[in-house]
């Protein structure tokens, strides 16, 4: 396969508490429409000390929807038609250990989903494919974030799994104990089907989770509300702010495809033979998997 190197196009999903980024010139809101439905916003396209940037709220300007009701497709698929080749996705937390205060940043590399009310995949009947999802985040782009963080002094962990639950309500106490006897280390309620999504559409992704709160496990802490997520969240954006603008010198001078393969996710992914695919689902897919559709 052709290597699809070239300059990186940086794609921030900001979450709760992340609504607009520092410094980005340039900028225009401009609607990108997909076939898979409407996605949560109009994308706002800048520059970042040169380096093309695009910027989706998640939840839509105002968080006017629910994770649930998010369309994960259209957000992911959206950002391929922009030209997007990684996305740092920038999420609230809830931390499932002691050791991991509100305040710490976690660069995830691994994710349970328990998410059951998405779609999750742009294929299906009339084109199958399986993606890998055994290393779902991007290495190299984690590799940037954990310098940045260290540049800013901010108290993060490199690694730690992430919880997807469904929502929009927050656990239930048995539910929390039985993440933290996973080995989970934050839980939040976004990032799959999003995960997932990039890589079928061969996305770099990795996750910034920020810990807002101690969900409801914690003896030593009342439970989890928006009020005291809201919180600290308004005490760590400027954090969040100054990470995404410390990510993007790491990346400008990268020229070549990620070597971790998430941009060649669909080599071997696709199953149903050529003659029995859909023409319509394959028209769908022109932005997503138009590298291996032609
Ligand atoms: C604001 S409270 C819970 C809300 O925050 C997180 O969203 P995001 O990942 O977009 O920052 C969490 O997953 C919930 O959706
Ligand atoms: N405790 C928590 N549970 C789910 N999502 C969250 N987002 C922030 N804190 C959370």
């Amino acid at each position: 396969m052709a290597d699809q190197g070239g300059q990186p196009v940086i794609g921030v999903i900001g979450g709760s508490g992340l609504y607009d980024i520092d410094g980005l010139t340039n900028t225009r809101w401009q609607t990108v429409n997909s076939p898979w439905g409407t996605p949560s916003d109009q994308l706002l396209f800048g520059e970042l000390d040169g380096q093309p940037m695009v910027f989706l709220p998640r939840h839509g300007r105002g968080h006017r929807i629910p994770p649930s009701g998010l369309n994960y497709r259209a957000n992911i698929d959206v950002m391929k038609r922009a030209g997007v080749t990684e996305i740092l996705s920038v999420s609230a937390v809830g931390s499932l250990k002691a050791d991991l205060p509100p305040g710490t940043f976690v660069i995830v590399d691994q994710f349970i989903d328990r998410t059951f009310a998405r779609e999750k995949s742009f294929f299906g009947e009339g084109l199958v494919a399986h993606v890998s999802m055994a290393h779902p985040t991007c290495g190299r782009l984690g590799d940037a974030v954990e310098e940045s963080c260290r540049d800013l002094g901010i108290p993060h962990q490199r690694g730690g799994t992430y919880l997807v639950m469904e929502g929009p309500q927050f656990s239930t106490r048995a539910e929390s104990e039985l993440y933290r006897a996973w080995g989970c280390d934050v839980i939040g309620m976004t990032n799959m089907p999003e995960a997932k999504l990039a890589r079928e559409a061969e996305i770099c992704y990795c996750t910034v989770a920020m810990v807002t709160d101690y969900d409801c496990w914690h003896p030593d802490h009342d439970a989890v509300t928006v009020e005291a997520i809201v919180k600290v969240l308004l005490d760590n954006a400027d954090k969040g702010r100054a990470l995404v603008k410390a990510v993007a010198p790491h990346l400008s001078g990268q020229t070549t495809a990620c070597a971790k393969g998430c941009q060649h996710a669909l080599d071997a992914a696709l199953i149903t033979h050529p003659d029995a695919r859909d023409p319509a689902l394959m028209a769908k897919l022109d932005a997503v998997a138009g590298r291996m559709l032609g």
